[in-house]
């Protein structure tokens, strides 16, 4: 055998080696990047996703969040920077991402049904009609609508027609899930209703979800890592704070976790104190002072939950200790 051949083998590659699964670097959005007078909506946009996790993005109206998601999605381009899935850079749309957006964005002409199936027979071609609608039927039971297959979106409530835009996402059982405020139009009992569904369809699929909320206890429930954006213009991401409980959480008792208010009242005091940049952060970046700015270039990671913890003498469960490692 030459020594060709033995460096061939597959080895094994220790897991912290392993690239995320989902990679953004350096994101910036700018409306006029020719113009220095107009800031951009955002910038040094750095976060990794792991597979599987669940990520939730919370921050003030218009500091980009959508934004981000849609460049995530590859329906819109960053001015800089890039996003890796896989792998592969994100340059345009791919149904390994599903998308739901704020307002639900179907095809008017189409049943509900329908709309469910057109993203089916994209992802699989080689299925049957039968095959298609029943899949489809699946998902639109899911979401509570399998009596209102046949109606057009014009038949159906905004909060219908967003249940459809879910089923239709969450139907060709995408490697990511882009969720843009997905459950903002529901009431509040379809809302739980649907958290659950969604919890337990990415346990059982294992599948990524990054989703816009402005709902701190939903972004509670749900994610493992709540990214918190500063203020625009010249957003960023400023801190991620880890979701330290057990990952098996429930709506009903999730408030009884002695970590559950120090992660909340962390959340609540950045989205109401702390979403502007320092004043010391906040000129260097009018100046284009790069030395300072660039000590802001990464996130904080912090874990609120733990201090909460160790203050009520508890033993940590194994999984807590595992989550917490650095
Ligand atoms: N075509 C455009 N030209 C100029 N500015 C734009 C354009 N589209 C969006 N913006 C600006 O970009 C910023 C970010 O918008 P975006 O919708 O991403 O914010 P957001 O954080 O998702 O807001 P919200 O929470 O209200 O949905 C906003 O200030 C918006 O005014």
């Amino acid at each position: 055998m030459t020594t060709e051949q033995t460096t061939a083998q597959p080895y094994a590659i220790a897991p912290d080696l392993v690239a995320p699964f989902l990679q953004v670097e350096g994101l910036v959005k700018s409306y006029a990047p020719q113009d220095p007078k107009v800031a951009p909506v955002f910038e040094a946009v750095n976060f990794d996703i792991q597979k599987g996790e669940f990520v939730c993005i919370i921050g003030h109206s218009g500091c980009g969040k959508s934004t981000i998601l849609n460049i995530l999605a590859g329906l819109d381009e960053a001015t800089q920077g890039y996003v890796i899935m896989n792998g592969k850079e994100v340059v345009g749309p791919s149904l390994d991402r599903g998308v739901v957006f704020q307002s639900h964005a179907l095809m008017p002409w189409m049943s509900a049904l329908k709309n469910v199936e057109f993203g089916v027979r994209s992802r699989w071609p080689e299925k049957s009609p039968e095959e298609i609608s029943a899949h489809a039927m699946k998902y639109l039971d899911m979401v509570g609508l399998g009596k209102a297959a046949q109606k057009k979106p014009h038949e159906l409530s905004g909060g219908m027609k967003q249940r459809v835009g879910i089923a239709r996402a969450f139907a060709i059982q995408p490697q990511m899930l882009l969720l843009d405020e997905p459950f903002g139009a529901l009431d509040a009992l379809t809302r739980g209703t649907i958290q659950d569904e969604l919890l337990q369809i990415v346990k059982a699929t294992g599948q990524t979800v990054f989703m816009i909320t402005h709902d701190v206890d939903e972004a509670i429930l749900l994610a493992d890592k709540v990214m918190l954006m500063s203020h625009g213009p010249r957003a960023r991401i400023a801190e991620i704070v880890e979701n330290t409980m057990p990952r098996e959480r429930s709506r009903s008792t999730v408030h009884h976790d002695p970590q559950y208010y120090a992660i909340r009242n962390h959340l609540v005091d950045f989205l109401v104190h702390r979403a502007s940049p320092a004043p010391e952060e906040a000129a260097s970046r009018l100046a284009g002072n790069a030395a300072v700015a660039a000590q802001h270039q990464q996130p904080t990671v912090v874990r609120p939950g733990l201090k909460a913890l160790a203050a009520t003498d508890t033993t940590p469960s194994l999984n807590l200790l595992q989550r917490s490692a650095p």
